[in-house]
């Protein structure tokens, strides 16, 4: 028999070791991982409700599942607010300014009962998805963040740039506890971030119509937000000899003007123009000449769908209607919450403005719940260190996506963050493909085995990528 010399036969078992040490990470550990995070129920239901059993439960399943981590003398790891979870990596070269990755551990509420295919909290695995309330909003994170620097651990890394990891346990209620409390304890530290990367924008395939292949969106900015309280009040009566018009019927009438009478096509007035200008030539032909007519293309192109029209306005969700007492009582009274998305070039009080013009009803009071001015745009050139560095990663992982800034339509932790760094991004290479629009905070949430093992990646190779003193110079 041909004998192998003992030095290959050394190299190819190290080698086998090396692959075995991948594939029990990212293929055997990946599924599970995220499975029994999906499993725990840690939903946020309101303002001041919460699951904090599960919170509580999720706190030990990171220190079970993440051995390397919660031992190491290098990971200083805090509680804050209860039950967020503040990480400080210490890089070797202390000059080296930070930078910091956010994920949310809670989740809002699901109801199998709405059409799941499977149950909202089972992490079912159908067709090679796992399904379950968080797998994209946004325990995909919290995992995949927290998977990648166990990995790294384990193969003895250190950085030379120090980071922080925040990981929210109220983010889907603004985040009053979580993040509000993780940025005062920095602050009082005297911490400022070179960048911060939250949740956010996606890899979008297939779902602008025209563009060629997948585009990564880096939200360099997020939507401001508006609530309003829309309420009516009629005097009750019998059903028998109702009124002309009931104070349900004013109210909807309202809803409806609002409803009917978008606030006006911003397109191109935002972030969104830069977002467009950088895939102009990922369009084909016709939409490349529409294009240079950025009201005509959005009209078109992109006010047709729910997800591409946030890009060119401010929108208007009515999302809570409640009255009535009984079906042979005229109801008294009437109230319905109106939550909208503020389009970078408008304010908050323009949009107050144009709400109260809009209903032009007397007998419907409008109070202001609670909103906050669109974000501040952080930079996207070439010399923007997190930005490039995002950049690099996604293509490192996902060659064939052509990268862009983009507006964040919802919001994010983040937005507590502005006075520790100048430039915040939202984006997580989650794949966001047609009808996935319907799955966030909606029905069958679900992300591919695949998805979550390149998220990962995503992950692990950021932190190496952000270990570096400057941006590698131009391209010769
Ligand atoms: N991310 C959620 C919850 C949220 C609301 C408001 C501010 C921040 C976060 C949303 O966009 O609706
Ligand atoms: C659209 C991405 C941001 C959404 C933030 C959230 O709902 O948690
Ligand atoms: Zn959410
Ligand atoms: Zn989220």
């Amino acid at each position: 028999m041909l004998r192998y010399p003992g030095w290959l036969l050394g190299y190819l078992w190290w080698l086998l070791k090396g692959c075995y040490a991948v594939a029990r990470v990212f293929l055997v550990d990946a599924r599970v991982l995220l499975g029994v995070a999906v499993k725990i129920p840690t939903v946020s239901f309101s303002a001041s409700e919460q699951n904090t059993t599960a919170l509580k439960e999720f706190d030990q399943l990171l220190r079970r599942v993440f051995p390397k981590i919660f031992s190491s003398s290098l990971v200083q790891h805090e509680m804050v607010g209860n039950y967020s979870h503040l990480l400080t990596v210490p890089g070797s070269e202390p000059d080296l300014e930070p930078y910091m990755l956010l994920a949310h551990i809670d989740v809002v509420p699901a109801d199998e009962a709405d059409g799941w295919d499977a149950p909202p909290f089972s992490a079912q695995e159908l067709n090679g998805f796992i399904y379950g309330r968080g797998t994209i909003d946004n325990k995909q994170s919290v995992m995949g963040i927290l998977q990648a620097l166990e990995y790294l651990l384990e193969q003895g890394y250190t950085p030379r740039r120090s980071f922080y990891i925040g990981l929210g346990h109220d983010e889907e209620i603004s985040g009053p506890q979580g993040a509000v409390n993780i940025v005062k304890l920095l602050k009082s530290r005297g911490v400022k971030l070179l960048y911060v990367l939250d949740e956010g924008l996606t890899i979008m395939d297939g779902v602008v119509d025209g563009l060629i292949g997948p585009g990564a969106l880096i939200g360099v900015s997020e939507k401001g937000q508006a609530t309003v309280k829309l309420s009516v009040s009629t005097p009750p009566g019998h059903s028998s000899m109702p009124p002309r018009e009931s104070s349900i019927g004013i109210l909807a009438s309202a809803v409806t003007r609002l409803e009917k009478n978008r606030m006006p096509n911003l397109f191109g007035h935002g972030p969104e123009r830069a977002t467009f200008e950088h895939l102009a030539h990922k369009f084909g032909w016709p939409y490349r000449m529409v294009m240079s007519n950025l009201w005509l293309f959005s009209s078109l192109v992109l006010e047709g769908q729910p997800d591409t029209n946030a890009f060119v306005r401010t929108t208007t969700a009515v999302t809570m209607f409640n009255s009535g007492v009984k079906i042979n009582v005229m109801p008294a009274y009437a109230e319905a919450f109106v939550n909208f998305r503020i389009h970078s070039s408008q304010t908050l009080q323009e949009v107050l403005k144009l709400i109260k013009s809009t209903i032009s009803d007397e007998r419907v009071k409008v109070e202001f719940v609670s909103g906050f001015d669109p974000l501040p745009i952080s930079s996207y050139d070439e010399d923007t260190f997190g930005y490039q560095i995002i950049k690099k990663t996604v293509h490192d992982i996902f060659p064939e996506v052509t990268v862009s800034p983009g507006i964040c339509v919802g919001n994010t932790d983040s937005r507590h963050y502005t006075e520790l760094s100048p430039d915040i991004y939202r984006f997580a290479p989650s794949w966001y493909k047609p009808g996935d629009s319907a799955r966030f905070h909606g029905v069958n949430e679900r992300i591919s085995i695949q998805n979550y093992e390149e998220i990962v990646l995503f992950y692990f190779q950021l932190m190496q990528n952000s270990d570096i003193r400057n941006l590698p110079g131009p391209r010769t």
